[in-house]
């Protein structure tokens, strides 16, 4: 289907099991035929499942505690169930599927990053319907993504997706924990994530659920910058992966940015962790915010972390809020004595021949859009 586009659903742990313990199988069942039915309409599909550890619980008929080892053994025993449910359902459509596990460590190197897309591309040019989840068995806390809601929106870049739709137990995002607060309204459709956004924000609804709000919110961020729309929707609405398209479900939309963002630059936005961060001045942010501009030593007032050089930092305004990410050209030691600094003192001061820019425009990529 060369024409058609690609969707990231996201199935919470909450959806899974209905507010139970156990995957809920009818309720499967159903989310599969709605897939499928999305197919039909063009679309094709990418899953990220949670539910491994629920039914690694389940299937162990043992009281079993929440350590980071007890989860990971439960994830290992419950994957595979997850997957020969979801596949078992899926054949009875006659549509295959595909296990891919993934951890940070495959977003965050670049040369794992293309081949997990080149796995994907080729799944969906097949037409299988890939099935993901965290590698929670091996992933180490370092490795981890954590929860599933940002590994659904490094999904959704990695396959190029246009939406995300990541449902839950709640129709979308309150103006408070609808679990705590019985006045909660639903907001419909949310532009930019500030800090008055994230605030709305609590953590997961059960003992099962990870991140709550707040990790969807996370992955709308990054799937928004990234060009893609987010969707937060409720899984046991009924029709609700077909109706929301067709605008018929209750829901939270996240505007997309506007982002013609190159492949390289999409990755930057979505897999490696910042390891720093240079304060910079307003000239400095004017100028690679609105000129498209390198980064130069003379702009940054300031060093935070340390970092070597071809790290992933942060681009601070002096009011402290992230404007940019990049690769940095210099290790932190390096910009501690040429913040500040006109280019052509650089080399002088360092006693060698250094990089021309601190982060060159091709390796930054802006936070700030403005929204289509
Ligand atoms: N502002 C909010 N709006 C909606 N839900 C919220 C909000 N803050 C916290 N939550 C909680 O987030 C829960 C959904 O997240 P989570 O339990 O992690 O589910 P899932 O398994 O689907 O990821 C909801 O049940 C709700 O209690
Ligand atoms: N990877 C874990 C789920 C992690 C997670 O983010 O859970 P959830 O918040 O229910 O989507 C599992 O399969 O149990």
């Amino acid at each position: 289907m060369p024409n058609s586009k690609v969707i990231v659903v996201k199935l919470g742990t909450s959806v899974l099991t209905a507010g139970g313990t156990l995957l809920n199988k009818p309720r499967l069942v159903d989310l599969a035929s709605q897939c499928v039915e999305l197919r039909k309409a063009g679309w094709q599909v990418i899953l990220v499942s949670s539910g491994a550890v629920a039914a690694g619980r389940a299937a162990l008929h043992k009281d079993v505690g929440n350590s980071i080892a007890e989860k990971q053994m439960l994830a290992a025993i419950g994957q595979g169930q997850l997957i020969h449910l979801w596949q078992s359902l899926f054949s009875i459509f006659d549509v295959a599927v595909a296990q891919l596990l993934l951890t940070r460590a495959d977003v965050e190197d670049r040369a794992r990053y293309l081949n997990a897309r080149d796995t994907l591309t080729q799944l969906l040019s097949h037409d299988v319907v890939p099935i993901i989840n965290e590698n929670d068995a091996v992933a180490t806390s370092e490795i981890k993504v954590g929860d599933n809601d940002n590994l659904s929106a490094m999904v959704a870049i990695l396959a190029n997706a246009d939406r995300l739709l990541l449902l839950t137990d709640q129709s979308g995002l309150f103006t408070a924990d609808p679990r705590r607060n019985p006045d909660a309204r639903l907001i419909e459709t949310v532009g930019e994530i500030d800090e008055h956004i994230i605030a709305l924000a609590g953590g997961a609804g059960s003992s099962l659920g990870t991140g709550g709000m707040a990790t969807k919110l996370q992955a709308a961020q990054i799937a928004q910058r990234a060009g893609i729309e987010t969707v937060i929707a409720k899984g046991s609405e009924s029709n609700v992966i077909v109706n929301i398209h067709l605008g018929l479900a209750k829901s939270t939309k996240f505007i997309r940015f506007n982002a013609p963002l190159d492949g390289r630059k999409k990755w930057l936005l979505s897999g490696p962790r910042c390891s720093g961060a240079l304060i910079c001045d307003a000239g400095a942010i004017n100028a690679v915010c609105s000129q498209g501009a390198s980064l130069l030593a003379k702009g940054i007032t300031d060093v935070s972390g340390q970092f070597q050089r071809g790290d992933l930092i942060e681009l601070k305004n002096i009011q402290g809020k992230v404007i940019a990410k990049g690769l940095v050209a210099f290790d932190s030691q390096e910009l501690e004595q040429i913040k500040g600094l006109h280019s052509a003192q650089i080399n002088e001061v360092l006693g060698y021949q250094g990089a021309n820019v601190v982060i060159h425009r091709d390796d930054l990529v802006l936070l700030e859009h403005v929204a289509t």
